[in-house]
């Protein structure tokens, strides 16, 4: 799948722990749907890393997300092993460090998947990072653009961010592509997310693509859902 042009623009996060739940979820789809699915540590690590070849068979695009966090040459190594994977994205985290992050991006040009930089995690907000880094002058959004600014120098091919972060970074850092999770629509609120937004307002602060998880996995219509998300983000990102 060419992930610039017909990748679709909203990921589905499959946070199931099994493959009964994850092809439940899936069989609401039609059969002709080509999706782009993120696969988590619940998931894999339950089920198994065969799971992703069986969804890349039936067409879907791959985002896995293991967020990858250690040191140098660790991760170095644990980017070699997941290569055979062949997935579109992988996440590391950015708070790894310029050495690793130098030493990934080295490699980016020979790997088959896109790394994507996990920024600060939108299940926290301003006074988590205060109390995290014990400095109480320290704003999540001013976090995450230092860390964008690591994985600009890195030349990652993305970043994970809030939406409510994004204008800032796209427009400090345009060749990064903005991939934001912590999205809400109206009354459904998912209490471990803080930094949150709906599609409409990701599309219009720039971001590139969205990642929605309960919002369609738990909705009584998840394709139905889907497309409205879509339709959504797309209607303003045009
Ligand atoms: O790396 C991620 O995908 C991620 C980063 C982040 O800062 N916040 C975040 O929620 N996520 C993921 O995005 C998904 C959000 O799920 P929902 O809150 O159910 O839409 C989950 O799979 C999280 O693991």
């Amino acid at each position: 799948m060419n992930l610039d042009k017909s990748a679709p623009k909203v990921i589905i996060a499959c946070d199931f722990q099994s493959k009964i739940e994850l092809n439940n979820f899936l069989a609401k789809f039609p059969p002709s749907e080509k999706l782009f699915l993120k696969l988590g540590m619940e998931l894999v690590y339950g089920v198994g890393f065969e799971i992703i070849q069986e969804l890349k068979n039936r067409g879907h695009a791959i985002f896995l997300d293991l967020k990858l966090h250690d040191i140098p040459v660790t991760m170095l190594k644990a980017l070699h092993s997941l290569n055979q994977y062949k997935v579109d994205f992988l996440t590391i985290h950015l708070a790894a460090g310029q050495k690793s992050l130098d030493l990934l991006a080295q490699e980016a040009p020979n790997l088959a998947m896109k790394l994507l930089g996990v920024s600060v995690l939108t299940s926290l907000d301003d006074q988590d990072v205060q109390t995290l880094f014990q400095n109480p002058a320290l704003s999540s959004n001013g976090l995450a653009l230092n860390l964008a600014g690591l994985a600009a120098r890195s030349n990652l091919y993305g970043l994970i961010c809030s939406p409510r972060e994004a204008k800032v970074i796209k427009s400090t850092y345009p060749k990064l592509k903005l991939i934001t999770p912590g999205i809400q629509m109206g009354t459904n609120q998912q209490s471990d997310q803080k930094r949150v937004a709906t599609p409409r307002q990701a599309a219009e602060w720039g971001s590139d693509f969205l990642v929605v998880g309960r919002l369609i996995t738990q909705s009584l219509d998840p394709y139905q859902t889907y497309k409205t998300i879509i339709k959504e983000f797309i209607n303003e990102n045009n």
